[in-house]
């Protein structure tokens, strides 16, 4: 059996590889790199989301963690990712476990492992994890592994188990970052979409505190997800796009799973891409907010961030995909937002980790201080910096033919793309063609599933079209 654990830890179908034996060891190799760290002293926080049988892989985890003499935080019921990473930073753990399979189908379950800086671990850190998974399964296989384990209420006589719940102070310090009192004044409506998640309660409890009305749909424990995925993306909020029109409502919030990703929903039922989203809240940040500072994006995100940083004399850090590296450029204290195109955000002065509470509160803060429709500020926008269109195409390829199209993606420089000359090849990750019409194609194997991307920006749909196709065709997509 072979655990991966990357960015986003390990995922894997309940019953089948997600067993407790398996999470056990994986437990233990956490606990082991939180010793050689020297933070174990600090303890852990466990966090779940609400899948099914989470409350008793979190007890599980917690008896590993406490065997190996670590303390642990718990909560008595799932946390967002975002409040579990708070919470290393609230009572200064060492890191924290989360439980959970973000978006993935029911039958998954998942862990990841959030350092003591409270953002995704960083490849260093996994990769040692990884490698202690891969010692102890081969121990297990001989039969020298010891996993130690404390029954729970031996830890709790002990002083190893203490029970938190840091949803008030997570509010208060999102409070701070959000123009609660504009949201108020705007009256308004609200429909929010927690899909079952862990999210459930948050961006609620945020409007109750200003004494808001909203109406919330799927807000309670359905393990099995209503049937679809907890993946805030346009094709799966139907519902909230029926209920935002149905009532009138001025806004759609949507959160994933566990709550780090968002999806945002205009009065008219239009979905506002991730990338709209971080272009509107850079710009609500300089114009509205006059902040200054950095920019951080990943090399599939929007150059509209570009085009209005340089307008504004700012600067633009280009990462590889993953949020890993977009919370490394949010820990300096200059970076004012930092963001990636598969709906993860975050800004100055907050965690270095995605939010999607967070997202969807600033973006109700955006519409509320301009007093128009996201779309329209959007047109304003496009018509100061130029339309910039961008589609993220996901090509299934055969496991066979993966090694062949790897490779002529390694020499694929050609001088034009759809009659453009290429002004910049780059290989942050993947190949990255910058064109002279301001126009980009970028090609890169996905680190989660086993397909391509094929993100292309253009300054119109048929630019985007003739790009799209003429990429495809030379490396036979
Ligand atoms: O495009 P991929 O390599 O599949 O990654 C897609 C996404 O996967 C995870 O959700 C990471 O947390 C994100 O940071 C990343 O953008």
């Amino acid at each position: 059996m072979t655990i991966k654990f990357g960015t986003d830890g390990w995922r894997a179908i309940m019953a089948e590889e997600f067993t407790f034996a398996n999470l056990e060891v994986v437990v233990q190799a956490i606990a082991q790199y939180v010793q050689e760290t020297g933070l174990a002293d600090r303890g852990i926080v466990i966090g779940y989301d609400n899948r099914f049988l989470a409350e008793r892989f979190a007890e599980r985890s917690a008896e590993v963690l406490t065997g190996n003499g670590i303390a642990i935080m718990m909560p008595q019921k799932a946390l967002p990712t975002p409040v579990t990473a708070f919470a290393i930073q609230h009572y200064g753990a060492a890191g924290a476990i989360m439980l959970t399979a973000s978006h993935n189908p029911p039958e998954y379950n998942g862990i990841k492992f959030i350092p003591e800086y409270a953002g995704p671990a960083t490849p260093e850190i996994t990769d040692r994890i990884e490698s202690l998974v891969r010692d102890m399964v081969a121990q297990r296989e001989e039969k020298t592994l010891t996993v130690s384990r404390l029954r729970l209420k031996a830890a709790e006589e002990q002083g190893l188990v203490k029970t938190i719940d840091p949803k008030e102070a997570y509010l208060d310090a999102i409070t701070g970052l959000i123009d609660f009192d504009a949201i108020k004044a705007s009256g308004l409506k609200i429909v929010i979409d927690p899909m079952w998640s862990a999210g459930i309660g948050y961006i609620e409890a945020a409007l109750d505190r200003s004494a808001m009305e909203y109406k919330a749909i799927h807000d309670y424990r359905d393990p099995l997800f209503g049937g679809i995925m907890p993946e805030p993306s346009e094709s799966v909020l139907t519902e909230l796009k029926d209920q935002v029109l149905a009532s009138g409502a001025d806004l759609g919030l949507a959160l994933d799973g566990d709550g780090d990703r968002f999806g945002i929903m205009e009065a008219d039922g239009t979905y506002i891409n991730p990338n709209q989203v971080l272009t509107l809240l850079f710009h609500h940040m300089l114009t509205r907010q006059g902040k200054r500072g950095k920019v951080a994006r990943t090399v599939a995100t929007t150059h509209m961030l570009d085009r209005i940083a340089a307008k504004a004399g700012l600067e633009v850090e280009e990462t590889p995909v993953g949020f890993k590296y977009i919370g490394q450029s949010l820990r300096d204290p200059d970076c004012l937002l930092g963001g990636e195109e598969s709906g993860g955000l975050s800004i100055q002065g907050h965690l270095p980790e995605k939010d999607g509470i967070l997202a969807c509160l600033l973006m109700a803060e955006v519409k509320a201080v301009a007093k128009k429709p996201l779309t329209e500020i959007l047109a304003e926008i496009a018509a100061e910096y130029g339309t910039l269109i961008s589609q993220r195409l996901d090509l299934h390829t055969l496991p066979e033919e993966k090694a062949t199209i790897l490779q002529s993606l390694q020499q694929y420089s050609p001088a034009t793309v759809a009659g453009q000359t290429v002004v910049k090849r780059l290989t942050v990750d993947g190949v990255k063609l910058q064109l002279e019409s301001g126009a980009y194609a970028l090609v890169r194997p996905s680190g989660t599933e086993p397909l391509f991307r094929l993100y292309v920006e253009a300054n119109s749909s048929d630019e985007l079209k003739a790009i799209q196709q003429d990429v495809k065709s030379a490396l036979g997509l």
